[in-house]
């Protein structure tokens, strides 16, 4: 078998996997920023073709396969060759890769071909090295610190005396810490927080302040900034973990259900208070909570406000594994180092696998939250609500 691998490795690139299209040098990695533009279109897909003929590692003939049998399925769709025969092993190794595909949609094959180079680029151009947190860009302040290490990326909420609440800044960051998590050496991303809070939601002041004259408008910024964050959690194509160490509220808790695992200390507790606040759910949470539950204990949650503890988070589905608190930052930690030393490739694609075929879904469903949302910030049950929490009336 190693001559036919020999043979493979240096025809793999023939014919179909070239373009004439001239392109700088890794344009699909700025593509793939978060937002709305994730979804590979077909100059994505033509400047990946263009990417791959530059990477500077030979990425293996598993992987070639691969990128031969997504290109093919993107654009013929499913299989629709005679098996060549035994002996023609080249034909028949890329047979075998393209039918394997079975009835992938040419969209689906798509983006998975562009998430692939995307990650090979990324791989290729750090040469197989962690990305320190040092040489990130930072974020534009300390509350969210990112570090990087034994395969994994930590982003983490450190706004302890506020119990993690996210202001505008730290939306941006977060986005930011997503993108180039994506792009790093890193096999697995974590999402957690500092201090006794995993997260409060968002942060009831970022309502203040706000010029009579320029309510609409900041309530309009305000639902594309929300779209654009949820959208890097629905696009996030590497393993994505919650560690969630204390209560979490409102959009921590939303955004749950776009997370990969969620690992949870029994202190937590989920709440989701969108009808005490005169707000709607978001993160996609009115299509993956009803999914995961069932209806009738996502409505509980997510319109009439139900705290769920860790354990009864747990049984819904919207929590993975719970464990003690007093072990949870050990246990959790070994077994992730342990997952991050799976081949990250297999890691990444085996994710698309389970996630792609709903994208276009949740990213219809953010913009129609979204939406439904920027109303809501508008209305008097909503103003009266963040009143009462700032004149320290009401708390959940
Ligand atoms: C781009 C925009 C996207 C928006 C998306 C829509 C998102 C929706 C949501 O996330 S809805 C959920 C909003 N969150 C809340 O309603 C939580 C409000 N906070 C509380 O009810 C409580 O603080 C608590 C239950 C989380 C914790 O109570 P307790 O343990 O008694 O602590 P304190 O109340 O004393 O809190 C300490 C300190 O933190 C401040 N703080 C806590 N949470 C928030 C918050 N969400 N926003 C602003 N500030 C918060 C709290 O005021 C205290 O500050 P102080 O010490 O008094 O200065």
């Amino acid at each position: 078998m190693a001559g036919v691998a020999g043979r493979l490795a240096r025809r793999w690139c023939s014919g179909a996997l070239r373009s004439p299209l001239q392109i700088t040098r890794f344009p699909a990695l700025q593509l793939h920023v978060c937002g709305p533009a994730m979804r590979a279109s077909q100059k994505d897909f033509e400047n990946a073709m263009n990417q791959v003929k530059l990477l500077k590692k030979d990425p293996g003939n598993e992987v070639k396969l691969k990128l031969y049998a997504l290109y093919k399925q993107a654009t013929e769709g499913p299989c629709n060759v005679p098996k060549p025969g035994v002996l023609d092993f080249i034909n028949k190794a890329k047979w075998d890769a393209w039918h394997a595909l079975g009835s992938l949609p040419k969209e689906t094959a798509r983006q998975n071909y562009v998430d692939l180079v995307s990650s090979l680029s990324a791989s290729s151009e750090s040469s197989g090295q962690v990305t320190p947190a040092a040489d990130r860009k930072q974020p534009g302040s300390d509350a969210l610190v990112v570090t990087s290490r034994d395969g994994i990326t930590t982003i983490t909420l450190n706004r302890p005396d506020k119990k993690n609440a996210l202001t505008p800044q730290m939306y941006h960051d977060i986005m930011l810490a997503l993108e180039a998590a994506s792009k790093d050496d890193s096999a697995i991303t974590v999402l957690t927080g500092n201090g006794d809070y995993y997260c409060s939601g968002n942060d009831l002041t970022n309502f203040t302040d706000i010029p009579p004259g320029e309510v609409e408008e900041r309530a309009r910024s305000g639902a594309v900034l929300l779209r654009d964050f949820v959208d890097c959690f629905i696009d996030f194509p590497k393993p994505l973990v919650a560690v969630v160490n204390g209560p979490a509220v409102g959009i921590s808790v939303t955004l749950l259900g776009l997370f990969d695992i969620v690992y949870a200390t029994d202190r937590a507790t989920f709440h989701t208070p969108f009808s005490h606040l005169g707000q709607s759910p978001e993160g996609c949470s009115s299509y993956t909570f009803p999914k995961m539950m069932g209806p009738s204990k996502a409505t509980e949650m997510l319109v009439f406000g139900k705290k769920l503890t860790a354990r009864e988070a747990c049984t819904q589905g919207l929590v993975t594994e719970v464990f003690p608190d007093s072990t949870f930052q050990k246990e959790v930690w070994v077994r992730l180092k342990a997952y991050s030393k799976l081949p990250p490739n297999a890691m990444r694609i085996s994710k698309q696998v389970i996630r792609n075929r709903e994208k276009e879904k949740l990213h219809a469903i953010n913009a129609e939250e979204s939406s439904i949302l920027q109303e809501r910030w508008l209305s008097d049950e909503c103003m009266n609500a963040i009143v009462n929490f700032l004149s320290k009336k009401a708390k959940l």
